[in-house]
């Protein structure tokens, strides 16, 4: 059937506290939905840019554009998920504009089909084990506390952000007071090769990996770096395809990686890593960018795939939002259940959508 157009909502939603990153912190999360309308019904996308291009390089305001001048044109009055991404090869990077448009077509196509997500992708697993991703903190003992916390809720995984200054005392703190609790720490590219030595200081810990020490075009450093150091190196914001997976595999850059829908250009591709992880034998998981559970439900499913073999960042709405923007995502024995209903398999509640939002606009196919 044919695209009526796309609905773009700005909505403001707070966190429950502080999050903080090696590259700043956190407290309420401007977020881009995408509604795409079609002859069948509509179908949801959410778009995991920042409000500033402080992960990567995109951001809120640059990805609605994106997607009003060069995707939504590209399109036509097409709803093909598949032509869509075709149609989206011109347009250089926008991963993320481009992954929220295809969300919202590939879930208005599988509800018109009856189809799930998780069917869709091959999901081969009904619930999901979660595990959670820790900021940095002021202090330990406020760490201690966080992890606590967590660990009492059932995470089956603990990640800990570091950066220079806050890496080898926190994690020997929580490696004492867990010695059997799975543990990783993600430096979103705050280290430079010259960190090696100090990095290596981690090894003691029994840490799962370490994710993305180096900045993201630096394939050659993580190769070095994955030389000198024993714990296994995984990369996220380096992996922006499927190829660009191989690449680093087969150079020794990554033994682990993070898949994020997002961040590859949409869940076609996120498969495409995951199938070429799986090739080569290197074990994936879930990655977030704190998402409502529009994206949450579809990275669930996602995570259910065969080679999601690690606990990811799929964790409880809770652990970022008071009230979500669909149903919340609950931990059951520490792990998601996947949807089962068509599409997402979720909708966003429409008191809760319209109390959050800052701004919409309907783009015409
Ligand atoms: C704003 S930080 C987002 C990127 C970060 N994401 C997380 O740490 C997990 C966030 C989540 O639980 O969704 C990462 O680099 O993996
Ligand atoms: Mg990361």
């Amino acid at each position: 059937t044919e695209l009526e157009g796309l609905e773009l909502r700005w909505i403001d939603i707070p966190l429950v506290s502080p999050f903080r990153t090696s590259f700043g912190t956190e407290t309420a999360r401007r977020v881009l939905l995408v509604r795409a309308v079609t002859g069948d019904g509509e179908g949801w996308g959410e778009c995991v840019a920042m409000d500033e291009p402080v992960y990567s390089a995109e951001y809120v305001e640059g990805a609605a554009q994106v997607i009003r001048d060069f995707l939504l044109p590209r399109l036509g009055r097409g709803a093909d998920p598949w032509k869509a991404e075709e149609a989206f090869r011109p347009v250089h990077g926008h991963p993320m504009a481009k992954a929220a448009v295809g969300a919202a077509l590939l879930d208005v196509w599988l509800r018109a089909r009856d189809t799930s997500f998780g069917e869709f992708l091959g999901a081969v697993r009904p619930a999901v084990p979660s595990g959670v991703s820790v900021g940095i903190m002021d202090s330990v003992p406020e760490l201690l506390d966080a992890v606590d916390g967590y660990v009492a809720e059932g995470y089956r995984r603990i990640k800990l952000k570091i950066e220079p200054g806050w890496d080898v005392a926190p994690v020997r703190a929580v490696r004492e007071r867990h010695p059997d609790l799975p543990l990783q720490v993600d430096a979103n590219t705050a280290y430079t090769l010259a960190d090696a030595r100090h990095l290596a200081r981690l090894d003691p810990f029994d840490l799962l990996l370490i994710e993305q020490p180096l900045p993201e075009d630096d394939i050659a450093g993580h190769a070095a770096l994955a030389r000198l150091v024993a714990t296994p190196i995984c990369l996220d914001e380096s992996i922006t395809s499927a190829a660009i997976a191989a690449d680093a595999i087969v150079r020794g850059a990554t033994s682990v990686v993070n898949i994020k829908p997002g961040r590859v250009g949409g869940f076609l591709e996120a498969r495409r890593v995951h199938d070429v992880c799986a090739a080569h034998g290197v074990p994936v998981w879930c990655g977030g960018m704190l998402e409502t559970g529009i994206g949450r439900a579809a990275n669930v499913a996602l995570a259910a795939l065969p080679n999601f073999t690690l606990p990811g960042d799929t964790s409880a709405s809770s652990r970022y939002f008071a009230t979500d923007v669909t149903e919340p995502f609950v931990l059951e024995d520490g792990a998601l259940l996947v949807p089962t209903g068509p599409g997402i398999g979720v909708a966003p509640d429409e008191a809760v959508l319209r109390a959050l939002t800052v701004r919409t606009e309907f783009l015409p196919a």
